[in-house]
């Protein structure tokens, strides 16, 4: 039976709240080709003091370096929030075939107080390449957990 996007959305809500237990931020990202899940990642800048390793951007890196896989078409990834503009380049640079995430960045900078910016669009629209985008699938609960960790975790 084929698995909804809000089954998927929910490990990576998962993997979000697993990123805040280990002293990361509160991201994390699933890859799916054909209806399963291939690969997972947490956001680990914290702990691997790289600020580059963002849920979404560590998870293309680990799993193309891991399967020398480097062309995405096929894969549909998840991601709790909104990704960023390095983690959209990294999906224009494989060719993602389809994004699918939960709260967007302006929900996220309104948490912090932040001017947000619709991200995903800026990039893809001036990309050779843009992955299928569906926005705001278990918005909430993604919300939910962004606000609970921002609201006392404010690390400037
Ligand atoms: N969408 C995201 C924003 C910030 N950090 C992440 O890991 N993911």
């Amino acid at each position: 039976m084929a698995k909804t996007d809000e089954f998927f959305m929910k490990i990576a809500i998962e993997l979000a709240i697993s990123a805040v237990e280990h002293g990361n931020e509160p991201f994390g990202a699933v890859l799916v080709k054909d209806n399963e899940i291939v690969y997972t990642n947490e956001n680990q800048i914290y702990t691997a003091t790289d600020p580059t390793f963002h849920a979404e951007a560590g998870l293309i890196r680990k799993f193309c370096y891991e399967t020398h896989i480097v062309d995405l078409r096929e894969y549909t990834l998840y991601s709790s929030c909104e990704p960023c503009f390095m983690c959209c380049g990294a999906m224009v640079w494989t060719k993602l075939g389809r994004l699918v995430y939960g709260a967007s960045d302006i929900d996220l900078c309104n948490i912090l107080g932040e001017n947000g910016s619709q991200c995903c669009q800026i990039v893809f629209n001036n990309s050779p390449f843009k992955p299928e985008v569906t926005a705001g699938i278990l918005r909430d609960e993604s919300l939910q957990v962004l606000a609970s960790y921002f609201s006392h975790n404010i690390k400037g």
